[in-house]
């Protein structure tokens, strides 16, 4: 897009700093998790925050993802403003003190740290979205969320063509970035059970609440009852209302097929939800490359939206009334 790179933004280096950061500065709250490796072999973590967190313990868990997509750097900002100040307010903030004893939070900053890099390496963005894997064409890449396995391909939810910024890949689960986090979330299931009971990917931009299913514009269908979707509508709408986004079903903003949430609640049951931040969704001149500089009002205006969020992790269906 030929704009200048803000250095304001946190790079690949800087994230592992941070999290590095954030793990000596708690280290009985937070620990760091190596969950795999991407298409340029760069490390893929995870941060966990809870109390006695060396201890895998029987308290739901909640996920956090964010730059899935290389250009959208402000979602990395979001992503460590919140390890930060689940580790930083415990003992301070009551609110956020009982969530950390009460859950084990995970927090992957950055999903395709080869494209974030590649954004960030020169003078001026190169408004990069996909991860690096060469496909043959010079848009490299293919799109991690179309690239998971509930209904992949499906519906003109995604592209066949190789220079599509919405490139599917040649297969599901052709991008190592989005099979290493398949594998991490299904190895958080114990007994049979996933321990994750919620999930919010984190993208920009829009100022929107989306939930799944986003390959079809209907809301109930196999794989959605009535109380499931209520469920998603509730939590979605209630953080809408607190952060002042746009809540919706994921389709309505435009269909998408291979997408994360579409996979983690229809694979394997977790409450799911994309939030699309700042600048809203007509605002194309900022778009994907707002100052670096409205990251604190823009990662603050989601704290109580996230912590809402954690609450109904024990429960999510108490959102419409009702238990398990
Ligand atoms: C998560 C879906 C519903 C929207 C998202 N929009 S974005 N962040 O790529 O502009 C996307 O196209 O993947
Ligand atoms: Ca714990
Ligand atoms: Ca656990
Ligand atoms: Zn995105």
């Amino acid at each position: 897009t030929g704009q200048p790179v803000d250095p304001g933004y946190t790079d690949y280096p800087e994230m592992i700093a941070a999290a590095d950061a954030i793990v000596a500065a708690h280290p009985t709250l937070a620990s760091k998790v190596i969950i795999g490796q991407s298409f340029l072999a760069k490390n893929m973590i995870a941060i966990k925050i809870s109390d006695n967190v060396a201890t895998d313990e029987n308290e739901p868990e909640v996920l956090f993802m964010a730059n899935i997509h290389a250009r959208e750097h402000l979602t990395v900002e979001m992503a460590l403003y919140l390890a930060t100040e689940l580790t930083s307010q415990y003992g301070t903030d009551s609110r956020i003190t009982s969530l950390v004893d009460s859950r084990e939070i995970w927090i992957i900053p950055m999903l395709n740290p080869d494209g974030a890099q590649y954004d960030l390496s020169g003078p001026t963005y190169k408004d990069q979205r996909k991860n690096m894997q060469p496909n043959g064409t010079s848009k490299i890449g293919t799109d991690i969320n179309r690239n998971f396995g509930y209904k992949w391909g499906c519906c003109g939810g995604s592209s066949p063509f190789k220079s599509s910024d919405t490139y599917r890949g040649t297969a599901a689960w052709s991008t190592p970035e989005a099979t290493v986090v398949r594998d991490w979330i299904l190895s958080r299931r114990v007994g049979g059970q996933q321990q994750i009971k919620e999930a919010i990917d984190i993208h920009t931009y829009g100022e929107l609440v989306m939930w799944p299913f986003g390959y079809t514009f209907s809301s109930i269908v196999p794989g959605m009852t009535q109380d499931q979707y209520d469920t998603h509508k509730a939590i979605g709408t209630e953080m809408a209302q607190s952060n002042g986004y746009w809540p919706g079903q994921g389709s309505g903003l435009y269909i998408t097929s291979g997408d994360t949430v579409d996979w983690m609640w229809g694979d394997q049951g977790i409450f799911s939800f994309t939030w699309e931040m700042y600048p809203k969704s007509f605002d194309i001149v900022t778009g994907f490359y707002p100052p670096a500089s409205v990251a604190p009002a823009e990662t603050t205006r989601n704290r109580d939206a996230a912590l809402r969020f954690l609450g109904w992790a024990d429960c999510p269906f108490r959102s419409i009334g009702k238990e398990n």
